[in-house]
């Protein structure tokens, strides 16, 4: 019998509008995002897709989004998970600024290789920061060490594998129809990850907000098919 996990890429945030960095900082969905994420729970719906667990970040964004996904399927009893390994990649000392005007300061070129390159750091946040993850509580239970002050691709990536290995992919053994809602950089981590996309590929991908990608698998959990719904 063949295995399915479902991808949904947050709704539109506030700052998705301002066109602002926002990494790891809790931005709401805006009403654009809600209504989003009320679709892709419709199509989820018409598709008779029936979900058994949803594992997504400590972000909001990505949670209301499980939440409404859930709440627009009559599933909200579904277990759910709840991971700083699915959140959006850390954008260090660019969060909260405007891309466009870091462009405009730095250069394109160097802008696309910050958000895109498959290995460049952003600018690190100074760990002194006040908006610094160190400082906030829902990351009190890891070590400091693991708190990160900026991320890349790769770095993300080598903190979204393990929670696939320990807790998404044994659910999906366990024949489980899994939601994972969470955010543009760590499903392309994933995506990369079960695809095999080489790290010069991986540039190209981008995911649409609020769309289900629905992954079918075989039993050693390599790809049958995939598509949007
Ligand atoms: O964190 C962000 O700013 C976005 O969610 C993803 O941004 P990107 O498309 O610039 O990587």
């Amino acid at each position: 019998m063949m295995r399915r996990i479902i991808l949904v890429r947050h709704g539109v945030s506030e700052w998705n509008l301002l066109n602002l960095f926002t990494g790891w900082t809790d931005v709401d969905l805006s009403e654009q995002g809600v209504l989003e994420a009320k679709e892709a729970g419709q199509k989820l719906k018409a598709a008779g897709i029936e979900l058994d667990m949803a594992f997504t970040s400590v972000l909001k964004r990505a949670i209301r989004t499980c939440h409404i996904i859930l709440e627009e399927t009559d599933q909200l009893w579904i277990p759910e998970v709840k991971s700083w390994r699915l959140n959006e990649r850390h954008y260090g000392d660019l969060q909260g600024l405007n891309k466009q005007q870091t462009a405009e300061k730095y250069g394109e070129e160097q802008v696309l290789k910050w958000r895109r390159s498959y290995n460049t750091l952003p600018p690190l946040m100074d760990p002194n920061n006040p908006l610094s993850p160190a400082n906030d509580r829902r990351y009190a239970n890891l070590q400091k060490r693991v708190i990160p002050m900026g991320e890349n691709l790769e770095t993300t990536l080598e903190r979204v594998i393990p929670f696939w290995e320990d807790q998404i992919a044994p659910a999906i053994l366990d024949r489980k129809t899994v939601l994972v809602a969470a955010h543009g950089n760590s499903l392309r981590a994933l995506i990369k990850y079960l695809e095999e996309i080489p790290d010069d590929e991986i540039m190209q991908l981008e995911i649409p907000t609020g769309q289900p990608l629905v992954y079918e698998l075989n039993d050693d959990l390599t790809i049958i098919r995939k598509y949007y719904l």
